[in-house]
């Protein structure tokens, strides 16, 4: 961790005791345990000794067709193999491999689950761990987004073939639109101050535009730039969704609340969803920006209405972002050098 340790000053959650979040303390929201989740997936804590399921959104019946309370204590790979045409065992078996002991906690393992009649939609399972613990997200299947393999490549190219940091910038703003079908993608640069600026911009010709608007600092406070280093992309689906709670509510081993900082079903801020909602913004995803080690910026995506983006597109923007991380790098290089 460079720099003080934003964590360090945060307020215990509501759940917890903790004061309401206001705008006056919200730079000390805990954002990362807010022990809910959205509604647009289930969670489950799993145990990654021994693979019994400790805490579960309680939306988990309409995902996995079990009552929560009593999916608690029972192996992942029971819960899963209720699924029709799921190997639950085979599935645990792959997350465990994939998920060792001291793995980091931005590594993920997806997997689909092919499964049969009876259950709403086909679900697509992704997973990371945290120490002993394993986060385990369902979410329905999306129907793939058309040709985004070849439009992939071809962002590529085109963010490759960019001369300056201006053009990049507005290059990787439209190819990730063109992807995702975003109303609204901006690339955000943040100033030394953490105050910010819209570098580049691709929208829907009927918004407004909000291209060389310059924010402060404090619309993202210390604790959620600390978050986006080490976690690259963040999806509000629905900013009028109530968010899940988990059951019960902390882990019941160690009577902490979880970390679901790399969870993309982790509920937002309050006080980011009333900033969305004044934006007149229903759906929000950003991708982070990493340069050496410190955030330089976000791809920042609006929808006007809700909208579940698929871990497939979620996975490509997050590519993109990863791609213009080395590119401002060598683009800042490069002016640099060239004074
Ligand atoms: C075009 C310009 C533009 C800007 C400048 C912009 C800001 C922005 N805020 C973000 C996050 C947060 N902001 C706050 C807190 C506060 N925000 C405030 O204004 C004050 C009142 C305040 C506390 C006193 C918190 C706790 C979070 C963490 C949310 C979470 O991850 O749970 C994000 C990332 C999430 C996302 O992608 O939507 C963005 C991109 N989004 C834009 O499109």
């Amino acid at each position: 961790m460079t720099g003080p340790n934003p964590e360090a000053n945060l307020l215990p959650p509501t759940y917890l005791g903790g004061p309401e979040i206001t705008t006056e303390n919200c730079e000390r929201e805990p954002i990362h345990i807010p022990g809910s989740v959205q509604p647009h997936g289930a969670l489950l804590v799993v145990n990654a000794e021994g693979g019994q399921v400790l805490q579960v959104s309680e939306n988990l019946p309409a995902f996995l067709g079990v009552a929560a309370p009593e999916a608690l204590g029972r192996p992942l790979g029971a819960l899963l193999g209720g699924l029709t045409g799921v190997d639950g065992a085979r599935v645990e078996a792959q997350i465990a491999e994939a998920l060792p002991d001291g793995v980091a906690d931005n590594v993920q393992f997806r997997v689909p689950l092919h499964t049969g009649a009876g259950v709403a939609a086909p679900l697509i399972l992704t997973a990371h761990r945290v120490g002993e613990r394993l986060i385990v997200e369902l979410e329905p299947t999306q129907p793939d987004t058309a040709g985004l393999a070849y439009r992939r490549r071809n962002a590529v190219f085109a963010m490759e073939g960019a001369t300056g940091l201006v053009e990049l910038a507005q290059v990787a703003v439209t190819a990730a639109r063109d992807l995702s079908g975003f109303d609204r993608v901006m690339l955000y640069r943040f100033g030394p101050d953490h105050s910010g600026e819209v570098l580049a911009e691709a929208r829907r010709e009927d918004l407004g535009s909000f291209l060389a608007h310059r924010f402060p600092a404090s619309d993202i406070p210390p604790q959620a730039r600390a978050l986006y280093v080490r976690h690259l992309l963040r999806l509000t689906a629905d900013v009028n969704a109530a968010p899940v709670p988990l059951l019960p509510r902390l882990d019941p081993v160690t009577n902490a609340p979880v970390p679901l900082g790399g969870a993309v079903l982790r509920a937002t801020s309050p006080i980011h969803l009333q900033y969305l909602r004044n934006m007149g913004v229903a759906s929000s995803l950003s991708v982070s920006i990493v340069v050496d080690g410190r955030l330089w910026g976000l791809i920042a995506c609006h929808h006007q209405t809700p909208l579940v983006t698929s871990p497939e597109l979620r996975s490509t923007l997050e590519e993109l972002g990863r791609l213009l991380n080395l590119q401002v790098q060598l683009k800042e290089r490069a002016e640099v050098d060239a004074f």
